[in-house]
Order: structure tokens, then C-alpha cells, then sequence
């Protein structure tokens, strides 16, 4: 049973994609999204997503570092510290460019702490990065690139050009980003291969909730929300 499917007949990623086709569905046709590709898009709801995102740039840095200390071998190791300081260098992107060309100014972002969506999404998985073991964590990380990966492709199919947010369409369907998102992929699929059932399981349980929280960002962004009370 040393082949990639742990003996199910499937791939980890194969079966995660399909049993979350509902929620990817739900994504890619978030009048968010529609509107992005149309370049019509209101322009606070692009800022509500980006601020937000630049928080979970950094929370998500810190869960691939996490990833990259409990790699089972050093070219885990390499893979995940690398993403790590990509994550960290497009959220340096988005404060130098972004900010800039959506008129976000440095005290905005700065008082502007995490929505209640961004705080669940982080929170989820720096606590997985910590608490469970490697194919859990990979399998918690995995949907952040693959479905921006899709996202982006979608997007780039249906998109009206010239559009306010071509630079974000760009960065998302490229083919170096994709490259990475298939490496994760490979990643993943290795860890599940040898994982045991019950540890398989939880990685299904950590993709799905990170599918949702993925849904739920965006819709938070739409909603322009921010804490109750
Ligand atoms: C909410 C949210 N989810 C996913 C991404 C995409 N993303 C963020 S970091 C990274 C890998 C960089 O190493 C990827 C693919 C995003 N920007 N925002």
C-alpha cells in the first residue's frame, strides 16, 4: 500500500476536490467574484477584502512556517518556509501597490483589526498548525492555494480587461503560482498516502472547514462586516 491513494483507489486531493465541489461551486459564483471579473466591483468591498487579507497574509506565513518545523523530510522543509516568505512578500505587495492604488492609508490598515470571518480563518490554522500533525496541517493549508489557484483561472476566463483588478487577476492565474499549487498538491497526496485512516480522516474534516472559512472570507468582504459589538 505504498502508493499514492493509501489504498482507497483515490488521491487524497482527488476525493478532497470532489466531495467540496458544492463549496468551490458556491465561491467561484459569489457576486464577489462575478463582479471582480467584470471590473465592477465596488471599490470598498475590494478594500474590506484587501486589509483583511493582508492580516491573513501573516497569520497564514506563520501557519506554513509551522508546517515547514514538522515537515517529514527537508524538501517539506524548503517547500514550506519558501511559501512562508512568499505569503509574506505578497503581503508586502498588497501594503506597498494595493494599498497605494486603492487609496488605503498606513492608519486605516492599521486601525483596522481582524473581522470575526479573518479571525475564525487564522485562528483555525495557526490552532491546527500547532496542534495536529503534519498531512492534518498540509491538508488544512491546501485549500487557500488550490481553490485561488481555480479562482484565478476562472476569473481570468471570464474577465473584463481592462479592469481595476487586473493585477490581482494576474497574480492568481499565473503559471509560477500555479506550479506551487500543484507542488502542495504532490505534497499533500504524499502525507495522506501513509497516513493512517483515522489521521486521513481528520485531513478531510481540516480541507472541508478550510473550503468553508475560504467562503466565508469573501462573503465577509461583501458584507463589508466587522464585530457585532
Ligand atoms: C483568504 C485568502 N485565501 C487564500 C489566499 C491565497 N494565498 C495566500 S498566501 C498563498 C501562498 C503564498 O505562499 C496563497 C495562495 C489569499 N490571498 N487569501
Amino acid at each position: 500500500m505504498n502508493d499514492a491513494t493509501n489504498g482507497s483507489g483515490a488521491t487524497f486531493s482527488a476525493a478532497a476536490w470532489q466531495a467540496n465541489l458544492p463549496v468551490f461551486e458556491a465561491i467561484r459564483t459569489m457576486a464577489f467574484n462575478e463582479q471582480l471579473a467584470q471590473g465592477t466591483l465596488p471599490a470598498d468591498r475590494f478594500k474590506h477584502y484587501m486589509i483583511q487579507d493582508a492580516h491573513y497574509l501573516i497569520a497564514f506565513g506563520r501557519a506554513l512556517a509551522i508546517a515547514a518545523a514538522k515537515a517529514d523530510d527537508a524538501d517539506g522543509l524548503v517547500q514550506f518556509s519558501e511559501a512562508a516568505k512568499v505569503a509574506v512578500i505578497v503581503e508586502r505587495s498588497l501594503h506597498t501597490d494595493f494599498f497605494r492604488s486603492f487609496g488605503v492609508a498606513p492608519a486605516e490598515f492599521d486601525g483596522t483589526e481582524m473581522s470575526p470571518a479573518c479571525h475564525h480563518y487564522t485562528s483555525f490554522l495557526i490552532g491546527t498548525a500547532h496542534a495536529e500533525p503534519y498531512a492534518v496541517v498540509l491538508a488544512a493549508l491546501l485549500p487557500c492555494f488550490w481553490i485561488y489557484a481555480e479562482i484565478g483561472r476562472d476569473i481570468l476566463a471570464r474577465a473584463v480587461r481592462p479592469n481595476p483588478y487586473d493585477a490581482w487577476i494576474d497574480t492568481y492565474a499565473g503559471e509560477d503560482f500555479h506550479e506551487a499549487v500543484r507542488a502542495v498538491i504532490a505534497t499533500t497526496d504524499r502525507a495522506a498516502a501513509t497516513a493512517s485512516p483515522q489521521v486521513r480522516a481528520r485531513m478531510h474534516e481540516a480541507y472541508k472547514r478550510a473550503s468553508q472559512l475560504e467562503w466565508m472570507f469573501w462573503d465577509s468582504a461583501w458584507r463589508l462586516a466587522s464585530w457585532p459589538v
